[in-house]
């Protein structure tokens, strides 16, 4: 292994202390990976409240969570980051002195310091439980969207009444060739105007329905609906499903690193490193007297955390930086 393709820090974590952790890290110079199990960033601010209004980000009487993921992004963009999105880290082996093996479902990675911003937990798409559903993923069933015109004249149908559901059929009834969405319940959890929205598009939408079935031998060709009430059935003949039910997150396998925890939580000292030497950790998953589990304060985090790693990483390096209003970044 040369030493080039071992990188100064893997992040491990894409909510708001890891991006801005990143982004901190890249202000230093130093090479950074960030890997984030979910395919977007922003962590449970985009996974569970994007459009939420944020009232105690220093600065911003009120921000989106959403608006405050991006602005993150914009910021982290300044520097080369690496970032891994779609990739859950399974490991961390402590191979010698500033050496640590990353290892994920896709690939390991090396590191001379890790950071762990790994909040409440690797955060998955909860799943459609009928026979077979795995086996379709590989195929014509989503859990999240990432490209609308990949459903470009198909027929769609969108499982869900939260807000995700009801904005995927609004942005695909231009582009599908038809949307259904089916939905348990009658009322949808959605913002009002959403759904106000949804009534008036030429979107299907049947409740109180729900799938009790897939057909299709590689991929879904038709769906089952049961009604809630009567238990009336029908099939559905769909090019593409999309199932919207949230998110599930589990701190999982990092319980299992040899990282001291308390109750869940990493215990880090006033350097924000954990018990092992060259490992850090950052936002809320972290631990200590008096700790708050705020969007702020893993921001404050962060440097701490980045600025250490540095001094672990280099002994003969300073502890701070200095003030960034002295350094020159981005285009102006
Ligand atoms: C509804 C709601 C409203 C809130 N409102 C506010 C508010 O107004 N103000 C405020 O300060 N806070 C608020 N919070 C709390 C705030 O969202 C959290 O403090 C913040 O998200 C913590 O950021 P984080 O980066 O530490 O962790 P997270 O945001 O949880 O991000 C952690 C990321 O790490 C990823 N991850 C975890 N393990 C792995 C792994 N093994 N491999 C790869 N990736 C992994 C996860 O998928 C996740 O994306 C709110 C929370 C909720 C749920």
């Amino acid at each position: 292994m040369s030493m080039n393709s071992i990188t100064d820090m893997v992040i491990i974590g894409g909510g708001p202390a890891g991006m801005f952790a990143s982004f901190y890290a890249g202000m230093r110079k130093a090479s950074v990976k960030l890997i984030e199990s979910l395919p977007q960033l922003g962590g449970q601010l985009a996974a569970l409240y994007p459009d939420k209004h944020i009232y105690d980000i220093a600065g911003f009487s009120k921000i989106t969570a959403q608006e405050l993921v991006n602005n993150l992004k914009v910021q982290m963009e300044q520097f080369p980051i690496d970032v891994h999105l779609g990739i859950q880290v399974l490991n961390i082996v402590k191979h010698e002195e500033r050496c640590f093996e990353v290892i994920t479902n896709n690939g390991t990675h090396f590191a001379r310091t890790v950071i762990i911003a790994g909040g409440i937990g690797a955060f998955q798409p909860r799943r459609i439980d009928l026979p077979d559903a795995r086996k379709y993923e590989e195929t014509n069933l989503h859990y999240s969207i990432h490209d609308l015109n990949f459903f470009k004249n198909k027929r769609v149908l969108i499982n869900g009444g939260g807000d995700s559901a009801v904005d995927w059929a609004l942005m695909l009834e231009e582009i599908a060739a038809t949307v259904t969405v089916v939905h348990r319940r009658d009322k949808f959890r959605a913002h009002e105007h959403s759904v106000d929205q949804l009534m008036q598009a030429w979107v299907e939408v049947k409740t109180p329905w729900e799938i009790t079935g897939l057909t299709g031998s590689t991929s879904i060709k038709k769906v089952v609906l049961t009604h809630c009430k009567t238990k009336a059935t029908e099939e559905i003949e769909v090019d593409e499903v999309i199932v919207s039910f949230g998110y599930l997150s589990a701190l999982g396998p990092i319980t299992e690193w040899g990282i001291e925890l308390d109750n869940g939580s990493i215990i880090v000292n006033s350097r924000m490193q954990t018990n092992v030497p060259g490992i850090y950790a950052v936002g809320d998953i972290t631990t200590y007297p008096g700790k708050l589990k705020l969007i702020t304060v893993g921001f404050g985090e962060a440097p701490t955390a980045v600025n250490n790693a540095m001094v672990y990483i280099n002994p003969d390096a300073k502890l701070s930086p200095g003030h960034s209003s002295h350094m020159k970044i981005g285009a102006n």
